[in-house]
């Protein structure tokens, strides 16, 4: 859906972003990865057209998106960032609101979908709706910019960092959630990071990029497994294996076995946290539980393996 043709973006003698081809796959998360000045947000916001290419091109849905009004173009696309920019003066729900109302939205399919926005992001909505910017966690604020993006169901979704503001707990929480709103709406997101664990958790593809380069494209599997240069290698480091155990639910690696006994781990923990658990707890096996069903146990020998091979969408 969005594809970049020979895109190059120079500021005087600053290269930006050089030559770079590269296609988004429709319906998945990839990660824009690499050191800090690499050229990701920039790469970023020429989809948008925040910021017009030098030359190249960029094309979503097959049309060139110069042949569209920067406006137009904005309103298909949701954008989140890091500091969200919420207007403080206005309530959560008229936040969510405003584009539905710049496309003149009746009211009433407004509220509607403002509040089931709110209960997607996990924020009741009698209890949000009227809240001011100021009165939420970052977390929720976060989770705010999530449902205003989401508002007029765009197909594509940019993000720049969006939880980097947040401390180690609540990105977790907003990962794992945004994770499950994309399960069920498969949008076509972009989201930048410089943070490799997050990149690996939340891209189906992860493009690693250096000095306005693409170095690499892939699932986070290829990249693990099959780095294409000592760039990705040494970028991704020498736990690279581990940290992708953070991007694998525990509910994956269960194996039928004898439960009595064990420590408890919930379905949805993911691999990494479930090997400190049972470090701490002193134990080769956990139990894996989805609520009040026991599904299986899990050891170190299947979190040893590694992740296995992801479902691509
Ligand atoms: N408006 C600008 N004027 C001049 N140089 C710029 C401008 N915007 C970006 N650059 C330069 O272009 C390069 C790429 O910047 P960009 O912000 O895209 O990197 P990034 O990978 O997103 O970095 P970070 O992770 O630090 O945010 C950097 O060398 C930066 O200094």
């Amino acid at each position: 859906m969005i594809t970049l043709e020979h895109l190059n973006k120079t500021y005087g003698a600053t290269v930006a972003v050089h030559d770079l081809s590269l296609s988004f796959p429709d319906g998945a998360i990839t990660a824009l990865l690499g050191p800090s000045g690499c050229g990701k947000t920039t790469t970023l916001r020429m989809i948008n057209r925040l910021i017009e290419p030098t030359s190249g091109r960029v094309l979503l849905g097959g049309q060139d998106t110069t042949t569209l009004r920067p406006e137009q173009l904005r309103r298909g696309i949701g954008y989140v960032i890091q500091q969200i920019g919420l207007f403080p003066h206005l309530s959560v729900a008229q936040n969510v609101a405003t584009v539905p109302d710049l496309l003149g939205w009746p009211r009433s399919k407004t509220r509607a979908r403002v509040d089931e926005l709110l209960a997607l992001v996990g924020l009741e909505p009698g209890a949000f709706r009227d809240k001011r910017p100021s009165e939420l966690s970052g977390g929720q604020a976060q989770r705010v910019g999530v449902a205003r993006a989401l508002a007029a169901d765009p197909p594509v979704l940019l993000m720049d960092e969006p939880f980097g503001a947040l401390d180690p707990l609540a990105r977790d929480e907003v990962q794992e959630r945004f994770l499950n709103i994309q399960a069920e709406l498969r949008k076509t997101v972009v989201i930048v990071s410089h943070d490799i664990d997050e990149a690996l958790r939340m891209g189906d593809r992860v493009a690693l990029m250096r000095a306005g380069q693409l170095e690499q494209f892939g699932t986070p599997d290829e990249l693990v497994h099959h780095p294409a240069s000592a760039f990705v290698r040494q970028f991704l480091g020498d736990d690279a294996n581990l940290r992708q155990l953070a991007g694998v639910p525990v509910r994956d690696l269960v194996e039928p076995g004898d439960a009595a006994g064990l420590p408890r781990i919930e379905a949805a923990t993911n691999a990494r946290t479930a090997i400190a658990l049972m470090l701490r707890a002193g134990q080769a096996q956990a139990a894996v539980w989805d609520g009040d069903r026991l599904l299986g146990v899990v050891g170190w020998p299947q979190l040893a393996a590694g992740a296995p091979e992801r479902e691509q969408p």
